[in-house]
């Protein structure tokens, strides 16, 4: 049998970047940077005020205190994206709102508060020293600056980043378009009735909800019998020239009819494993079309869903130049005594719970790889090693956190 590190270090070996896109900006959400992105310009690109109030010169209030107030002449209103000219000179002043440029002459902006509100005078009640309240131009970024590095997924505030230094669009690795079928002649469309021996498609919309929660963007095809094997192939092969990535789930384990297995075997670089893993043990993967990565994943819920989070995942980052980090992975104690089978690695469904500075885990009820409700009711896998085959009260376990 194959190791999970060996079979996932084979799936990234095999998975190549996808090319570059120029996209408009709110297309590239989730996006990874394919270039790096500088400043046309400072940012701030002017001097500004961060407060409503008066544009005054420092040195006239200076003195300015509850007993000893300074009044100044008040020439004008200045609001931001105002374009008009205005300078002051001591003894005078300008109302001036928040993100107005500061005018010539001005060194601090006294907030309304600290005054009478005046428009014609003003009467200042506190002291402000030069640069009080002013958003000096290049404080947050510098013409030339690098502010976003290659590599850099798009969330809305890299998003917001690229517009404030005036891009439309960007060069990105786009998310990947993950093509999901679902196979057997069991599964019925839920919204539809089942009938004797029927069950609805579990697998075609949780793995397609993964695909997308994991930056891709998941496409669900729907379901295939499994009762003619060149419906099954041409269903897979049609899918080829669109998706970045395709899943299957079934088909792939030891029975008559495991059409997945039958019809892809010997295509490509397709490859079908035992991988020493509790679930998710009968394992296809491969290239087809010289770069499409293909997975073929066990059927039952519970084992193509942690199949995905522990194969298809990394894989997706690859796709966008993003290193394959894992789920995120914290050590916690186990509640209760656990036992493992040697030999294999044993991803249990489980609660984590953050307790008085500590991680906890408890193993949800129900292990078996058809238990999809205690899939649904667990908010981690209990990640056992190959070398362990009992955890007692207390001890520590990796847990690796489900999104
Ligand atoms: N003799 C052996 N039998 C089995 C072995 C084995 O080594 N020797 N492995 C078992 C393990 S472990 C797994 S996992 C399954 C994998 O089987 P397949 O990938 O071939 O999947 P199917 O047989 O098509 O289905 C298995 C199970 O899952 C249900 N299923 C399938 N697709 C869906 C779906 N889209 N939504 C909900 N449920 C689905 C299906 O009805 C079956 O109950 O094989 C074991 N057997
Ligand atoms: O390996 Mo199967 O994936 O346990 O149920």
């Amino acid at each position: 049998m194959k190791t999970v590190d060996e079979h996932l270090a084979d799936i990234l070996a095999a998975t190549r970047e996808l090319a570059p896109l120029e996209l408009a900006l709110l297309e590239a959400v989730n996006g990874v940077l394919a270039e790096p992105a500088t400043a046309p310009v400072d940012l701030p690109p002017f001097d500004n005020s961060a407060m409503d109030g008066y544009a005054v010169v420092a040195a006239d209030v200076a003195g300015a205190s509850e007993h000893a107030p300074v009044t100044l002449s008040v020439i004008g209103d200045i609001a931001a994206g105002d374009q008009e000219a205005h300078g002051i000179r001591p003894g005078i002043c300008v109302r001036i709102m928040t993100g107005a440029p500061v005018p010539a002459g001005a060194d601090a902006i006294v907030p309304v508060e600290w005054t009478d509100g005046g428009t014609a005078k003003v009467t200042i009640r506190r002291a402000a020293t030069a640069g009080n309240y002013v958003r000096r131009s290049g404080e947050d970024v510098t013409v030339g600056q690098t502010v976003l590095p290659e590599g850099t997924r798009l969330g809305a505030a890299q998003i917001g980043m690229l517009a404030a230094i005036g891009r439309s669009r960007v060069l990105v690795r786009p998310r990947p378009r993950v093509v999901v079928l679902s196979t057997g002649s069991e599964l019925v469309e839920p919204g539809s009735p089942v009938g004797p021996g029927q069950i609805w498609d579990a697998n075609g919309f949780a793995l397609t909800a993964a695909a997308t929660e994991a930056g891709g963007v998941g496409f669900r095809q729907g379901v295939i019998g499994d009762e003619d094997p060149g419906r099954v192939l041409s269903a897979i092969e049609e899918q080829l020239g669109f998706a970045d990535l395709v899943i299957t789930s079934g088909g792939v384990s030891m029975g008559a009819r495991d059409v997945v297995k039958e019809v892809l075997s010997g295509l490509g670089t397709m490859r079908f494993d035992k991988v020493a893993m509790r679930p998710g043990k009968p394992q296809g993967f491969g290239l087809l079309d010289d770069h499409t990565p293909v997975f073929t994943l066990p059927g039952n819920p519970v084992s193509a869903y942690v199949s995905f989070q522990v194969f298809v995942r990394p894989a997706l980052r690859a796709l966008q130049g993003l290193p394959p980090d894992p789920l995120p992975t914290v050590v916690a104690r186990v509640t209760e005594p656990v036992r493992s089978p040697p030999g294999l690695r044993h991803f249990l469904r489980g609660a984590l719970e953050y307790r008085d500075g500590v991680y906890h885990v408890s193993p949800a009820e129900g292990q078996g790889s058809h238990q999809i409700f205690s899939l649904a009711s667990s908010n981690c896998l209990i990640v056992v090693s190959e070398d362990v085959t009992s955890l007692a009260t207390g001890d520590p376990v990796d847990v690796m956190m489900l999104p």
